[in-house]
């Protein structure tokens, strides 16, 4: 891992440009070193409506050579309100130039396991792989009891060291089945992105950055071998934090 930046900023709308222009320098820098595409995994909850408003927000981006991932996804009808997917189709896909085709989404008319079975089919045929899949970018959400993508606290997948992506069938928050990457998939890649915001995130966010009593927990275990991570925060998710932040100027690139 190059080094955890951790970056504080005074408002989700400051904190949502910034994530906009490291996406789209991430891509930039991707596709400008002779790739054919720039891979991004996306993430659910609030992090749907932060994308949804300031990719498109940037104006001219081209996202053509884009290959959009799930870091997880819950096992609902695309048209279903949890359906990841189904929010990003509406909020964020319609508005930017993604071919279909380059977005590799579950079969939600699976069963759990086979679901997951064809989305690692999906990615191993996408990235030419039978190994662990290389994205240039994750984006993750963290939940206040620290799970990220559907890993959760004390679930025996936080020890799955073989497969890509894994079914998930007793999601302690609801909808209950999922299929998400697993720890291997997420450390692999070249920049990992944590978005957290608001207060209730505060007492999680301190024990995942700054350590805790007992197990690690799964936002805690995010840690890629090879690339960077950041820690996205606005205030007051970053209140009890003791450890050095960065506090950008507006505009500074990060
Ligand atoms: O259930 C989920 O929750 C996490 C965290 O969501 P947030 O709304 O607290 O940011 C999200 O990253 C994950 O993709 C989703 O399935």
């Amino acid at each position: 891992m190059s080094g955890r930046r951790v970056v504080v900023f005074p408002s989700v709308a400051e904190l949502g440009s910034s994530l906009a222009q490291l996406v789209s320098s991430r891509a930039e820098k991707a596709l400008s070193a002779g790739g054919s595409s720039f891979s991004l995994g996306l993430s659910g909850g609030s992090l749907v409506s932060i994308l949804s408003k300031e990719l498109p927000a940037l104006g001219n981006l081209d996202c053509s050579r884009w290959l959009i991932g799930f870091c997880d996804e819950r096992l609902v009808p695309f048209s279903d309100p949890e359906s990841t997917y189904g929010l990003y189709k509406n909020q964020l896909f319609e508005k930017i130039n993604i071919p279909e085709d380059r977005i590799l989404a579950i079969d939600p008319s699976l069963p759990v396991q086979e679901c997951a079975d064809d989305y690692a089919g999906k990615l191993s045929k996408a990235f030419s792989t039978e190994q662990i899949p290389v994205f240039d970018m994750l984006l993750l959400g963290m939940g206040p009891d620290g799970h990220t993508c559907s890993l959760f606290p004390d679930h025996p997948l936080l020890q799955e060291s073989q497969k890509t992506v894994a079914p998930i069938s007793d999601s302690p928050k609801p909808p209950p089945q999922r299929v998400t990457m697993t720890l291997p998939t997420v450390n692999a890649a070249r920049c990992v992105v944590f978005v957290s915001t608001g207060g209730s995130k505060a007492p999680v966010l301190k024990q995942v950055l700054e350590g805790g009593e007992g197990p690690a927990l799964p936002a805690a275990l995010v840690a890629p071998g090879q690339g960077e991570l950041f820690w996205l925060v606005d205030e007051p998710a970053a209140a009890s934090l003791t450890s050095q932040v960065e506090r950008p100027g507006p505009g500074a690139k990060l």
